[in-house]
């Protein structure tokens, strides 16, 4: 209670400050909308009245004036329209203030309402209030000149202003000062300068004398027509002759005298005049353009290359390179192929709101720990509530009381946030009783995505204040994704395919999918020649097979390093200028420029693919997530185990941008995003995003199978290129290249291992390591030699590679007969 009491003191002591401070200040612009919009049309509705006042007294001020003694006494004769009060308003205004600039008063009154209402900028406001009554008192005195004969044209203020004025400066003096005021005015208000003025009476000037020109070359003509019968024709041709005449001399003076020669007529000093102020205003053209012709140094800029004139000719004559041209006709998916869901769009249930709020407060109320405020923002899946604790409770307590919140609230997935970056609160985040599906075809028809002009942008889902969350993968540059099995990682991955597919050309962006899980990717076998990118021996685009990926890794490699070669020779750093150039047609094809795809990777289940190859997938993986941001190749890479092992340290330092669902524990949290949160999550699609240091929480777009089918079958069915998007070719170490290993130079543990593999009957590296105690590289190297010598066979994956010799002896045999 006594809390309860302090509390409001200080917000009564808040108050009371706000009272003492409001009257100083503008009109507070902190009111609600409703309130604005109440205040607005007060404002519009008196500054109408006013208007309709002030008319109507110009027209009936005389007849009530006599009237006005009795007010403010009923009475229905007064003849003004806005009746009793109107004809004392324009009284008070017009006769006794300012005169008929009072009408500024209304339009300022109007123009007021109409900012409150739609709330524009209220300095803006104040700027038009301080003009509209510096004019106001301007024109009264202006219209002071006239008061003695029309008294409402200056009103009272006017007069008296002008007569006091009078009275010291003069008359003159008084016009004086208002045309200074008039200058000023101009001068602060509109930026006039005395160039400008000169500039507009020059042209002015030379578009009068366009005027005369164009006449006097029309009217000779039919003058000729004349002069073949009357003679006084001929009086008007040498009068017309003048004029047509000075028009030729404007660019060189030296043909005036001849000119002046030839026609002494009376009219001659117009055309003299004429003549004189084009010679003023050459000199001082010339000494202005003389400096902008040294500025004009854009010779170098066509001096630099001529392949860029050849250029500018070329986009002249084809126009820009259009790389979307081979498949002109393709068609971005629509959005009616993604489904529409019942349970979609926020429901707010006002009771769960309520129980959720009370809980909070009594079990923080438990712990003494007082709330000044507690706000409440929906989300499709959590509701954020934050609290403003009282001053003096520290941050830790609350944090430290996550589970106790958790138990009150009997609900999973409670998480605190203390304190929210930026905001100054502490957000506590609780999972709604009825979650809603954030479905893909939302996020994909938010303005925030068909509008983005992001080169890779991605519609990941909803955040928790149910905005569309649409980032750069461009930017990001690489992703890392983990999460526990059926959290919806494949989803999470298949919304960020079809996002891409939604917004990008096939031209324009390729994958590289691996699905060591052989069934997540499949479906987009169907836009193999479309959009997927693949080795020139491979039969099949998506990757299924790890031996595969390591080919396939290291062909990217290749094309990293072709690519950064172009780049260098084009003079870009990065593939959008690259591209931007070869588009204006600079790069020449024949030079082995091409339009350069963007690439993105994307691996499902890393840790498979890492158990299985270690290093050699590790290191390419590492060298292309540390370079190949420039050169346009991204990396998505998705697992189950976030353990260290799988998600090493140099993979975690290049990959910036990390996503969790659900993990099941603290530790896997901490690896992928290097804190928790990641195990307090509720699965479906519920996620935690990272680019640096704020973790936002999103609820992962819905995307399911049939959809997915739609859009690739969609794609599919239309017009594809001839083949997938193929990379540059790698010959694999284990395509037989070891077979011509020497055997001298045999490792010294040859032998040793190569009975060890025979008596496990296990043709695996990591048996080798185990027993013999070697490093991964060496256990790695005597595989590839007893490959060679034909004891294990052929690299198959996952699986350990078969032992082709069946025992000691038949080993001895085939050693010595080597
Ligand atoms: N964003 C989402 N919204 C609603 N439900 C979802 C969402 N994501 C996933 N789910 C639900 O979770 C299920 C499992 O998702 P998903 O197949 O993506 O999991 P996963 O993490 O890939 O699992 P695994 O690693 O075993 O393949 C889906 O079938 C779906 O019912």
């Amino acid at each position: 209670m006594a809390k309860k009491t302090t509390r409001k003191k200080t917000s009564t002591k808040a108050a009371s400050k706000k009272k003492v401070k409001a009257p100083l200040k503008m009109p507070s612009w902190t009111l609600t909308n409703q309130q604005k919009l109440v205040l607005g049309s007060f404002l519009i509705i008196l500054g109408i009245l006013l208007f309709i006042s002030f008319l109507s007294f110009v027209f009936t001020g005389k007849e009530d004036q006599s009237m006005l003694q009795n007010f403010p006494e009923r009475s229905n004769n007064y003849k003004n329209w806005a009746s009793q009060l109107g004809a004392w308003v324009s009284e008070l205004f017009i006769t006794k203030g300012f005169g008929l600039p009072s009408f500024i008063f209304s339009g300022l009154c109007f123009l007021s309402g109409v900012y409150v209402t739609i709330n524009l900028s209220k300095d803006k406001l104040r700027t038009h209030w301080i003009w509209g009554t510096l004019i106001v008192i301007w024109l009264s005195i202006l219209l002071g000149f006239f008061t003695h004969k029309y008294d409402f044209l200056g009103g009272t203020i006017g007069f008296e202003m002008n007569t006091y004025m009078q009275d010291y400066i003069g008359k003159a003096g008084v016009v004086l000062l208002l045309l200074f005021g008039l200058m000023a005015y101009l001068a602060i208000r509109f930026k006039v300068t005395g160039e400008s003025i000169v500039n507009s009476f020059r042209s002015a000037k030379s578009a009068i004398k366009d005027d005369l020109s164009a006449d006097a070359e029309v009217k000779p003509e039919a003058v000729h027509i004349d002069n073949n019968h009357t003679n006084e024709a001929e009086d008007i041709k040498s009068a017309f002759d003048i004029p047509t005449e000075p028009v030729q001399p404007t660019i060189d003076k030296a043909s005036t005298p001849p000119l002046e020669e030839k026609e002494p007529e009376p009219e001659k000093p117009s055309t003299v005049e004429v003549l004189e102020m084009e010679v003023t205003e050459k000199p001082k053209e010339e000494s202005i353009e003389e400096p902008e012709l040294k500025v004009e140094v854009e010779e170098y800029e066509e001096e630099q290359s001529e392949a860029d004139n050849l250029a500018d000719k070329l986009v002249e004559d084809f126009g820009q390179f259009d790389p979307t041209l081979e498949l002109g006709k393709y068609q971005f998916p629509t959005l009616d192929l993604l489904k529409k869901y019942d349970n979609e769009g926020i429901s707010i249930d006002q009771d769960e709101l309520e129980e959720n709020k009370n809980r909070i407060v009594e079990t923080l109320n438990n712990y003494k720990i007082g709330i000044t405020s507690i706000k409440a923002t929906i989300g499709p899946t959590v509701t954020l509530y934050e609290i403003v604790p009282d001053a003096g409770v520290r941050i830790s307590k609350i944090k430290n009381l996550e589970d106790d919140i958790a138990l009150s609230l009997a609900a999973l997935g409670i998480r605190i946030i203390a304190p929210i970056p930026g905001k100054g609160t502490i957000g506590i985040e609780v999972p709604n009783k009825n979650s809603t599906i954030v479905s893909m075809r939302s996020v994909i028809a938010s303005q925030k995505f068909q509008k983005s002009t992001m080169e890779l942008p991605i519609a990941f889902g909803k955040t928790i204040s149910n905005e569309t969350f649409v980032v750069d993968l461009a930017k990001m540059p690489h992703m890392l994704m983990a999460g526990a099995t059926g959290q919806g990682k494949s989803v999470g991955l298949n919304a960020v395919l079809t996002s891409l597919l939604y917004k990008k050309h096939p031209a324009e962006v390729k994958f590289v999918l691996v699905d060591p899980k052989k069934v997540e990717l499949t479906l987009f076998n169907k836009i193999e020649r479309h959009y997927l990118a693949k080795l020139p021996d491979s039969e099949d685009a998506i990757i299924t097979d790890n031996a595969k990926v390591i080919n396939t890794l290291n062909s990217l490699c290749i094309e990293m390093d072709n690519r950064y070669e172009m780049l260098k020779n084009a003079f870009c750093r990065n593939i959008a200028e690259y591209n931007t150039k070869f588009k204006a047609r600079k790069l020449n094809p024949n030079d082995g420029h091409a339009f350069l795809p963007y690439i993105v990777l994307v691996v499902d289940e890393f840790a498979d693919l890492i158990m299985t190859a270690g290093k050699e997938v590790e290191t390419p993986i590492a060298r292309l997530a540390q370079l190949a941001r420039a050169i346009g190749i991204h990396l998505i890479i998705a697992t189950q185990r976030p353990s260290v092992n799988v998600i090493t340290g140099i993979i975690k330092a290049n990959f910036p941008a990390r996503i969790a669902f659900r993990v099941t524990s603290k530790i896997d949290s901490r690896t992928i995003l290097d804190g928790s949160g990641a195990d307090q999550l509720i699965g479906r699609g519920d996620m935690l995003y990272t680019q640096g240091n704020e973790l936002i929480r999103i609820q992962c777009a819905f995307v399911d199978t049939p959809e997915v089918e739609k859009i690739t079958e969609f794609i599919g069915s239309q017009k594809a290129y001839p083949d997938a998007h193929l990379l540059p070719e790698y010959v694999g170490e284990d395509g037989g290249t070891n077979l011509d290993i020497d055997i001298s130079d045999r490792d010294k543990l040859f032998r040793e291992a190569a009975e060890l593999i025979v008596t496990a009957q296990q043709g695996s590296a990591s048996l080798l390591q185990r027993k013999l105690k070697l490093g991964y590289n060496r256990a790695g190297r005597i595989i590839d030699q007893l490959e060679a010598a034909g004891i294990v066979g052929n690299f198959e994956g996952s699986k350990a590679r078969q032992v082709l010799v069946p025992d000691l002896v038949a080993l001895d045999q085939l050693l010595e007969n080597e």
